[in-house]
């Protein structure tokens, strides 16, 4: 899909994602090239396994990339340095964090190191960040628990308001509504849509909820063994981009409601 005279916030060209083990190399996803237009939400569909992880983390920088090249605001990750790269891009990983022994509001302050002088100490702009990111996730009343205290869901709200604090124009979020219920799971993709209609984000996620990725998305990423294919949920539906994605004998997709079910 083309995107004609819109500022490109994240470009993937001629990109080929997987892992190196010793001596060779296993390619996951190959020849993926896509321009994410600033100030939309992208979902990332696909099967189990077929390497929306993989490609999250290599467009993140997080794994070295096997070829091609991903770009930020018009450059290189390869030229950022990973301070430079922090304040462009944040991540929401599946991943528990490193230390459970942090309060939330200790989780949430950390999103804020790119921005802070080299003492670490918060201006009153940084505090506000982190105010306002609890505040719009729900978590302030979970401020002064640990994050080994937090049911799933709730420590997956905590790393939404990470994010948030860093206060990027790009968040990406690998399955940011997995362990939610399903009121957080519509709040978290609501408070999503906003943050790039109200602040003009522009937020790549995954997701296995395909269907609500179509209502909400303005743009998506259909991910299939030999393709990854990108354009807005209805020229996907038109072009049955969503018809293969699983076993058609036990799934199948209905075009007029954009919904699956499962077939008898
Ligand atoms: N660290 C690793 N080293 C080697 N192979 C890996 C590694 N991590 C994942 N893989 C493989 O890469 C492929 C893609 O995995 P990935 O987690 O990216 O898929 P996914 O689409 O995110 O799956 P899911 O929907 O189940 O989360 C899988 O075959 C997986 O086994």
């Amino acid at each position: 899909m083309a995107a004609k005279g819109k500022h490109i916030m994240l470009e993937a060209r001629n990109l080929s994602v997987g892992y190196f083990s010793k001596r060779n190399h296993t390619t996951i996803a190959k020849k993926i090239s896509f321009q994410l237009p600033a100030g939309q939400l992208v979902g990332l569909v696909g099967a189990n396994g077929v390497g929306k992880s993989t490609l999250l983390r290599s467009l993140a920088g997080m794994q070295p990339i096997l070829s091609g090249n991903v770009y930020i605001n018009g450059e290189a990750i390869s030229e950022k340095t990973a301070l430079q790269l922090a304040t462009q891009l944040s991540v929401v990983l599946t991943e528990a964090p490193a230390s459970k022994n942090l309060t939330v509001a200790e989780l949430v302050t950390l999103g804020r190191q790119p921005h802070t002088n080299w003492m670490g100490s918060l201006s009153e702009k940084d505090t506000e960040k982190i105010k306002h990111a609890m505040t719009i996730t729900d978590t302030a009343s979970l401020a002064q628990k640990k994050c080994f205290e937090l049911s799933d869901g709730q420590l997956q709200r905590a790393a939404i308001a990470r994010a948030l604090a860093q206060d990027t124009p790009l968040i990406i979020l690998d399955e940011p509504t997995t362990h939610l219920d399903l009121y957080h799971r519509a709040y978290v993709l609501k408070l999503l849509k906003q943050l790039t209609k109200q602040l003009g984000k522009t937020i790549l996620f995954s997701t296995h909820e395909i269907d609500l990725a179509i209502q909400l998305s303005d743009t998506m990423l259909v991910m299939q063994e030999d393709v990854v294919i990108i354009d807005t949920p209805c020229k996907l539906i038109e072009a049955g981009a969503f018809n293969t994605l699983f076993p058609e004998d036990t799934i199948a997709f209905d075009s007029k409601t954009g919904r699956f079910s499962i077939k008898n």
